[in-house]
Formats: structure tokens, sequence, C-alpha cells
């Protein structure tokens, strides 16, 4: 889930990008990149790190223009480490296009083959987006007839870049001297929204809160499958490229990824995670007496609004026991365990009269590897905790993710091929209650009629786009296995297949 933006407007875009990307930050701390055009010329500044530190004032005078694209990347493809997968990618060719995704093709290893022999295209790097750009630009190539290019050529192209690639994506890409295109997969697993500001300046964003924070509103979510282009004149064309498109958006975005004040396919973000709170609750009340717990207490950051209307429901109070150091990151969406591990601590602290002689109830949105449950679990106790109970306002993580989670492994989830129990003994809770995987489906689709469902196989294994391989779980496997400066993804890869594929 990375966070990508695009927009056009009557004077120059850098610090607009720059604006939005600071807004969707919490969606990818790894890398951040803004690409502008001028006439028929790309400027582009990325690199490693936070949109803080990678843009400096001299980076920003060097973006002139007025359309622009930008991306905040959370590596869950390729390698985590290489500043050249920081997005957004260049190709020179057709007419140049600069390109940034959010999601993960499952078959970007086969598509790399197929560009090669077939459609004669270098792929320098293990990024899928890279494979991403590089169908774009084939594909392009083969509808474009003169210029400029009509809408009609352009959505031809993303017609049928959508038969060749799988997996999850929202695109955002820039055509030279053409405009701005943006295209949503057909199970509308990532998300993407467009809006305008008062003066008519256009932008496309991962979540409503960037179009918002920046002075746009929110006109709607691109569908399933549908690709818009906003040509130079600022005239927006829309399109369905899809045959058989259909919602499943990512249930993650809704427990952890998304910001709670966004909007995403019609469903508040906040709304979703009040009503998982709420069936959370039911679930504490049949499993133990409330009267067993003195005081509620969230696992700040994500899980503040399930564990207040947890807290409601229950009828006890609702404290703030941790403290959260605001200058360290999303621990979950750092690169390596390592990292995540030391963080914890770093970034929360507790408060100990919260928690002295009392039964607390913990409340956190998602136990995913356990990092945070088992070492929040231990600070309870040393503040002085009697009893110290654990609630997760989602079900067990079991399976591992390919549409843009970093989860490729199933042995690094703390539930797979454990019991409840199990888990509980590990993390060193005195009682374990976790979400009921159907509940949070149906209160969650309660906000949204129109759902097909949605994308959840990290909770129920089930893979929509129902064509991921054991040969497409390997590869990402060993991708994301491998560690700084590792070139020899393919040969673990292959070892890996040869081992039994799936994580
Ligand atoms: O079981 P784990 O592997 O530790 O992963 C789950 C934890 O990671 C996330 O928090 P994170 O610190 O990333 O972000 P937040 O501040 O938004 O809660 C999530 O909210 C859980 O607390
Ligand atoms: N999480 C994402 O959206 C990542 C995009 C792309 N697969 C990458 O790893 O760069
Ligand atoms: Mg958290």
């Amino acid at each position: 889930m990375c966070g990508i933006v695009g927009t056009l407007a009557a004077t120059p875009v850098n610090q607009l990008l720059y604006d939005a990307l600071l807004l969707l930050q919490h969606r990818g701390q790894d890398a951040a990149g803004i690409v502008t055009m001028q006439g028929q010329k790309c400027f582009m500044h990325k690199a490693r790190g936070m949109v803080r530190d990678v843009f400096r004032t001299r980076n920003m005078r060097a973006l002139p223009g007025n359309i622009g694209l930008g991306q905040v990347r959370y590596p869950t493809a390729g390698n985590a480490y290489s500043e050249e997968e920081a997005q957004p990618f260049y190709v020179n060719a057709p007419f140049g296009i600069v390109l940034v995704h959010n999601g993960n093709l499952t078959n970007a290893h086969a598509l790399k083959e197929e560009l090669f022999a077939i459609d004669r295209r270098h792929i320098n790097t293990e990024s899928d987006t890279e494979v991403l750009i590089n169908v774009l630009a084939h594909e392009l190539e083969m509808a474009a007839r003169d210029l400029p290019l009509t809408p009609k050529e352009i959505f031809a192209a993303v017609r049928a870049v959508q038969k060749r690639i799988k997996g999850s994506y929202a695109v955002i890409a820039l055509i030279a001297g053409q405009g701005l295109l943006a295209f949503r997969d057909p199970f509308g697993i990532r998300p993407l929204c467009f809006g305008r500001s008062a003066n008519g300046e256009f932008m496309v964003a991962s979540e409503s809160v960037a179009l918002e924070g920046t002075g746009h509103q929110l006109d709607r979510d691109l569908a399933p499958g549908e690709a818009l282009f906003i040509d130079h004149a600022g005239q927006l064309h829309t399109e369905q490229c899809n045959d058989h498109p259909s919602l499943n958006p990512c249930m993650f975005e809704f427990v952890y990824l998304a910001r709670p004040d966004s909007v995403m396919d019609g469903i508040s973000v906040y709304q979703a995670r009040l009503n998982m709170g709420e069936t959370l609750a039911q679930r504490v009340i049949s499993t133990m007496p409330p009267n067993e717990i003195d005081v509620v207490i969230p696992i700040p950051e994500s899980s503040r609004p399930s564990a207040m209307q947890l807290a409601h429901r229950i009828g006890k109070p609702y404290r703030e026991g941790f403290v959260k150091n605001r200058y360290v990151g999303r621990t979950f969406i750092m690169p390596g365990q390592g990292a995540r591990k030391k963080s914890v601590r770093q970034k929360l602290n507790a408060i100990s009269v919260e928690f002295k002689d009392r039964n607390v109830l913990l409340v956190d949105d998602s136990i995913v590897r356990g990092t945070t449950s088992k070492e929040i679990v231990q600070m309870a106790r040393e503040a002085g905790a009697r009893k110290v109970y654990l609630a997760s306002a989602a079900p067990p993580v079991r399976f591992p993710n390919v549409y843009g989670i970093d989860m490729p492994t199933a042995e690094e989830l703390i539930a797979h091929n454990r019991t409840v129990e199990e888990i509980r003994e590990y993390i060193g809770a005195d009682a374990l209650i976790y979400q009921d995987v159907d509940a949070m489906k149906r209160v969650v689709a309660a906000l949204h009629p129109g759902l097909a469902g949605f994308e959840a196989s990290c909770f129920d294994g089930h893979y929509v786009t129902g064509d991921v391989s054991l040969e497409d779980f390997a590869t990402l496997r060993a991708q994301r296995t491998s560690q700084p400066g590792d070139e020899d993804a393919d040969a673990r890869s292959r070892l890996a297949l040869q081992s039994g594929g799936e994580g």
C-alpha cells in the first residue's frame, strides 16, 4: 500500500504534490518521489527516506511545471533497499511516460520474461512497477496512431494492459505532452479517488485525505477496472476498461493501512473501525465477564476508534495508557523484523498510573507478527497491571498477502499454524480475544451495499483474483526475504519453488 498522487493545475504543482505526499506518508515510509512536466520535459527527484528528508528546497525548485505525480513507497515487491526501485518510474518510448503504482503484480516474473522475449524490452530491477510501466508503454505504442493521442487510443491501451497484468494495482501515469492517466484493477483491491479544487484544479490520489488536505473536494472513487484521462486542456475522460469489474476492496485498508479520516469506496474508515469495535465488544462480553476488566487501553495509533467503541459498549472507562513518540514511524510497514522490534519500545511508553493494580484490556487493530503485542503486554506488566487481557479488532492473520501488504510468508505470521491459546501463551497475555472474520466483513460491508466482497486473503485464505499460482507465492517470498544488495532473488525463487511453493 504505497501512497500515490497526480495533479494538473493552472500553476506549478511541486508544492501541492509535496503536501499531498505528506498527507499520504502513513502509506509508505521508505522512499518518496515526484515528477513534474513542463512542455515535453520531465523533472524527477526520488530517493529513499521520508518526504521531509527526500525533498530539500533545492530539489523542490528543480520541479517546475503544472502537471505532475508522486509516490511514497512501502516496498512489497522487489527489493526494499534499492534506491532504483523508488518510484516514479520513467520510460522514454513511446512519447515519454512516468508512472507510480500502488499494489503488487502477481505475474511480474512471467511478464518480465515475456517483455524481453516478445516485446524486446529490458527490465533492469526487481520492481513489479518497472514491469508495469513497460507493459503500458508497449500497449500505448500498439494503440497509438497520430499525435495527439485520443482518449479512445489510451483506453484501448489500458484495456490491453489489464488483460496482461494480474494482481492489484492503482496507477497514475503522465504521458509527455498528452496528459494524465489513472486506472484501477478490475477487482478494486487498491484504492484510488479523484476530486477538484474550487478553481478547477484536478487531483487523483490513494486516499480522500490527500484531496481534502490540499483544498480539493472528493468527487468519487475510480470504479474497479475504470480508467481516467485528463488531457492538457483539463478535459476529463473516463471509461470502464474491463468486461467483468467487481468491487472487492482490501480489508486491511479498513483495519490498519488507511487514515481514519479517509473515505474509501464510500466507506468511512473511521466508521468501519467503530463498527469493528462494536462486534469485538460482543466477543469480549461472550468470552469473559466485563466486571473482570477495570479499564480499556488502546495500543496507539490505529486501534483507537475500535477501542473507544468497545469500551463504550462494555461500559468500562477508556484511558490512554501508552504515549506514542510522534517522531517514530509506523512499525508494521518498516522493512525487516529487527527494525520493527526495536522501534516498539522507542515508540510507545506506558503511563504507570493507568496500569497499577488494575485488570487492563489492551486493544489493538491487528496482531500480525506479534511484535507489538508481545512487547506491550510485557510493558503493561512492568507498569504494575494485575491482569493483562488483549483484544484484536481484526481476526487472526494466518495467510500471506500478495496484493501489496508486506506479509509474503505464512511462517512470519504469529497466527499461522497456532491456536488462539498458543498465540496467547506466546504473547504472554492472561486472555486473548480475536474479532470474528464473518462479523468483521458484515459490519464493514453494511457501510456500502454495492460491494461484491472484500480482498481479505490474509484472514480467510481466499485470493480474490483467483489466479495466484504457487510460483507467484514463491517468487514474492524469495524477493522479500532477500537482504540489501542481494542479487540472487531469482535463484532463491527457483529453490523455493522446488521445495513446495506457498509459504
Ligand atoms: O503484530 P505486529 O507485527 O506488531 O503488527 C501489528 C501492529 O503494527 C501496527 O502498528 P504500527 O506501529 O505499524 O502503526 P500505528 O501507529 O498506526 O498503530 C498495527 O497497528 C499493530 O499495532
Ligand atoms: N505497496 C505498494 O503499493 C508497493 C508498490 C510496488 N509493488 C513496490 O514494491 O514498489
Ligand atoms: Mg499499531
